[in-house]
């Protein structure tokens, strides 16, 4: 990670064919995701409308010529970290993302905290601190997500990323459904 400046630490992109297990995370959890995404969009006045069936999403990205895919395994060791930053590999972007956690707290390794921020339009940044156990997935915003104010809804913008780890070795499996250029 730190020669791209995104931190320290491996992560390794899986190729197609994907992983059965991978591929069937992505498609049938889309679908929900799908749904949220279209109502953060007609929210946020955008006319982008998901498909309900990930195949016709991703041949959408395709057709864009992001076709490398996203998914990927990140290794931390004592010291490591993720600097704060947004999943986005081109124009085509699918608003929400997921990371599961791999390893166990405490048992495999400490610090290692997944954070999010999410900063509003003239307001000092926020941050959220997702506590996971191992096998538990956190789904996110890739960068954007609505919030409704007095006079409607408005876009605030949001990063993640994962504090150092103080000891031991964090796996985790990081599900993007837009695929890269
Ligand atoms: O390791 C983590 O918890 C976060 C990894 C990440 O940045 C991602 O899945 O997009
Ligand atoms: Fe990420």
């Amino acid at each position: 990670m730190a020669r791209y400046n995104f931190g320290q630490g491996e992560y390794k992109y899986f190729t197609y064919p994907l992983p059965t297990i991978i591929e069937k995370l992505r498609s049938e959890f889309y679908p929900y995701l799908a749904h949220l995404a279209n109502q953060w969009y007609q929210q946020l006045n955008i006319e982008t409308l998901y498909p309900k069936v990930y195949r016709e999403y991703l041949q959408k990205c395709h057709i864009l010529e992001q076709t490398r895919p996203t998914p990927l395994i990140l290794k931390y060791e004592m010291g490591d970290y993720n600097c704060l930053h947004q999943d986005i590999y081109g124009t085509e972007i699918f608003p929400l993302q997921m990371t599961m956690l791999l390893s166990q707290p405490y048992q495999d390794f400490t610090g290692g905290e997944f954070v999010l921020t999410e900063q509003r339009p003239r307001m000092q940044s926020r941050v959220e601190v997702v506590s996971l156990h191992c096998g538990d997935g956190v789904i996110f915003p890739v960068s954007q997500r609505p919030i409704e104010g007095k006079r409607g809804f408005y876009r605030v913008n949001m990063r993640h990323g994962v504090s150092r780890l103080h000891s031991g070795n964090r796996y985790t499996l990081g599900i993007i459904f837009h695929d890269a250029r």
